[in-house]
């Protein structure tokens, strides 16, 4: 049988009853399995899963080279080059995100240890070192095969998920010119998978615990993502819907994840999208609300208390640590707010443990099997991206792990 035909027939998210998403809230703790420690089963067909990140300095010398690269040729404006690497420079030279995902390749290794699977978990960068061509011929010169990629961003746009694809076709394109000739396969966008929806309700609804502000109309729980070109959000989907997916996404999350926390707390929360990390030259319109600008307007409604929630952020990076706990609390203190920062899901168990049942999900689909695929809220995305998904829309690139 052909694999790769055979693992497209999942079953329809949206009558599928083990999408029932009403279940489970705030279990974190995963059943202890028999087999315990050690592991001597394999993930056939992979040889090895990749975690598959952005990158970031861990130097100041870094910060420059780095840069280059995220942007080359994006016309991103000097002046924008500039204050980003200062910001950089204000945390050292250092980008957290590369020591966050060493902890994540490590919670992956040790979840999977605990199923008994033995299957090495590899890590590689687009936009540093290890950089993922490297990774990947190592994993060859090891007799590595088939890998599956995992990668740190959890929706469907270009930038999220296209671009990685990209990414793993040069890498991919560059190891055969030296004869090495391996297959990747990718671990389908995770926005929709209940363990990231539920693990980031759990963490916002602490908060607002925490937060202790009785009055729901002085609260609002401030949902954040990574602001993107209006146009690259209006082309994001598998190509056959009607677009702007990535900000459906973060939008469905944010309405599930009101109502499970006025449910769970007895309350009538309120709460709004906005985002952060815009950049681009200012004639290009990104999505907005800016976190900062949505604030000032809070204040002045005499809000008096702000839970901010990254729920696009799988760590808490650098668009965590200086656009939102530097510069929106800033913000927030100016205006008089009191703000709480939700802690992103990081190396959460019950997230990590749902990337796991995603690895395990993409494996059994490669074998050609029946799968069901857990979603809430919304529809799981393709495991093999449909043709024109989330276009790159200055340069037509080829693509790894989709069927065009
Ligand atoms: C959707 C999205 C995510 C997904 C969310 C996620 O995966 O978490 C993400 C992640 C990240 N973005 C990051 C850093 C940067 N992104 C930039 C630029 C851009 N991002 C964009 C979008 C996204 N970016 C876009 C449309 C641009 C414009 C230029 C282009 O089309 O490429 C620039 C250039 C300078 C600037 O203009 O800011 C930098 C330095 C880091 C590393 C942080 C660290 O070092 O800790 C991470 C994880
Ligand atoms: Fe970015």
């Amino acid at each position: 049988m052909n694999p790769e035909a055979a693992s497209d027939a999942t079953t329809d998210p949206t009558t599928d009853p083990t999408t029932d998403p009403t279940t489970d809230i705030g279990q974190t703790t995963p059943e202890p399995q028999p087999s315990g420690e050690g592991g001597d089963t394999a993930l056939p067909p992979y040889d090895a899963i990749v975690l598959l990140s952005f990158g970031g300095p861990e130097s100041p010398e870094e910060v420059m080279p780095f840069l280059r690269r995220v942007t080359g040729g994006r016309g991103i404006p000097d002046e924008r080059l500039e204050e980003v690497a200062h910001h950089y420079m204000e945390f050292g030279g250092r980008s957290p995100i590369n020591d966050q995902c060493r902890a994540l390749q490590s919670a992956l290794h040790d979840e999977l240890r605990r199923r008994g699977i033995s299957t090495p978990v590899l890590w590689g960068n687009r936009n540093s070192e290890p950089f993922l061509t490297d990774v990947l011929r190592e994993a060859y010169d090891g007799g590595m095969r088939n890998v599956v990629a995992l990668t740190t961003s959890a929706y469907s746009s270009y930038s999220s998920c296209r671009q990685y694809r990209e990414n793993i076709a040069a890498s991919l394109a560059e190891l055969a010119e030296e004869g090495k000739e391996l297959h990747v396969d990718k671990v389908r966008q995770y926005a929709t998978h209940p363990s990231f929806a539920r693990t980031n309700i759990r963490l916002i609804t602490d908060a607002v615990r925490a937060a202790d502000q009785p009055d729901d109309s002085k609260l609002r729980v401030v949902f954040v993502t990574h602001s993107i070109p209006e146009a690259m959000d209006d082309t994001s989907g598998p190509g056959d819907g009607e677009g702007n997916l990535y900000e459906h996404q973060h939008d469905e999350l944010a309405h599930v994840a009101l109502d499970e926390i006025g449910a769970t707390l007895d309350r009538d929360l309120d709460g709004a999208l906005v985002y952060c990390s815009r950049s681009g030259p200012p004639s290009q319109p990104w999505l907005e609300p800016d976190i900062n600008d949505h604030l000032r307007s809070l204040a002045e409604d005499g809000v008096t208390d702000v839970v901010v929630a990254p729920i696009g952020f799988i760590s808490d990076h650098m668009e965590v640590k200086f656009d939102l706990d530097t510069e929106a609390a800033e913000t927030a203190q100016e205006v008089g707010l009191r703000m709480t920062r939700v802690p992103t899901v990081g190396i959460d168990l019950e997230f990590v443990s749902g990337l796991v049942d995603l690895v395990e999900e993409r494996a059994a689909q490669a074998r050609g099997e029946q799968v069901t695929m857990p979603a809430w809220p919304g529809e799981a995305m393709p495991p093999i991206c449909r043709p024109g998904c989330c276009p790159n829309l200055r340069t037509a690139l080829p693509a790894a792990c989709g069927s065009d």
